[in-house]
């Protein structure tokens, strides 16, 4: 099994989360704010569901359910479903019948028996998004390794120009190249030109960003 990394905008997703309690709630409320179309089956809700419920951020569907039943009345129509119950047997049946059902599972009881992991994530970085996991190995050594990343991304000053000044050098540069084969090209040059990152190095981001586009000029002009 190989999970690939992705970045997903979930809005106007539809998703179904087994499980109302700790685990069920988080998850529901998060694709809810990402502006998924949240639906939250369990035979008992947390408060907070409710509360949601009550504002229209999250539909509930009270049901008791048990390994054999028709679940797949719940399951069809949606792109993600996440199994967060907390019978175990029940999480195994529903893993089984979203995935032959050919629904993205994310199975909050056992990472290898569903195809999509929640990472540890953090708040953006100056722009950078930062996501870990070790698929179900360790959440403990996960969360370290992402509190490490974040530590070390925050205290980066190069990292925090390189990005800013590079977001606008590929801005400008968009509006006046328009064969990203010639773009591309010009951003591996600036990003390894000597004076360039002395200057990002030094946090000047104006005199960088000079200096990135008088590279990209002598480039233009010479081909
Ligand atoms: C990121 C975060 C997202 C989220 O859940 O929202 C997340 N776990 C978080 C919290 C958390 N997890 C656990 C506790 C209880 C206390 C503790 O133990 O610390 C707490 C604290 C709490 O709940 O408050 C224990 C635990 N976790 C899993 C199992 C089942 C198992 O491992 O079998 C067990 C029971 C272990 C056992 O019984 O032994 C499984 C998973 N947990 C994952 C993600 C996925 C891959 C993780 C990886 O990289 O390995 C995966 C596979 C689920 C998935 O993919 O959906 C969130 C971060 C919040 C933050 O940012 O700090
Ligand atoms: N972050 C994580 O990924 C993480 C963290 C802790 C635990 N877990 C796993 O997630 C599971 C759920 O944890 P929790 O803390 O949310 O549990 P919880 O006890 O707070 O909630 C369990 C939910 O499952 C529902 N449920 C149980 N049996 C049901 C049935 N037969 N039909 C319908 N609904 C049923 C309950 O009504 C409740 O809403 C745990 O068993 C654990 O394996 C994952």
């Amino acid at each position: 099994m190989t999970f690939i990394p992705l970045f997903i905008d979930v809005s106007g997703l539809r998703v179904v989360v087994f499980g109302g309690g700790s685990v069920g709630t988080r998850r529901a409320l998060e694709f809810s704010s990402a502006g998924a179309k949240v639906t939250v089956v369990a035979s008992q809700f947390s408060h907070e569901l409710e509360v949601a419920a009550k504002a229209g951020q999250v539909e509930l569907v009270k049901a008791e359910v048990r390994p054999g039943d028709n679940v797949d009345r719940f399951i069809r129509g949606a792109h993600i479903v996440v199994i967060a119950t907390s019978d175990m047997e029940l999480n195994d049946y529903l893993a089984s019948r979203a995935l032959s059902l050919g629904v993205l599972v994310n199975n909050a009881t056992e990472a290898r028996r569903g195809n999509v992991v929640y990472p540890f994530t953090a708040e953006p970085i100056e722009g950078l998004k930062v996501a870990v996991t070790s698929l179900g190995l360790s959440g403990v050594a996960a969360r370290r390794a992402r509190d490490r990343i974040v530590e070390c991304l925050s205290s980066d000053r190069y990292l925090r120009t390189l990005l800013s000044v590079m977001s606008k050098f590929k801005e400008e540069l968009k509006e006046s190249v328009s064969d990203p084969k010639v773009r591309v090209p010009l951003y591996f040059k600036v990003s390894e030109d000597e004076v360039f990152n002395r200057l990002v190095e030094q946090g000047d981001e104006d005199g960088a960003l000079r200096r990135a586009l008088e590279i990209a000029r002598a480039s233009l002009n010479r081909a």
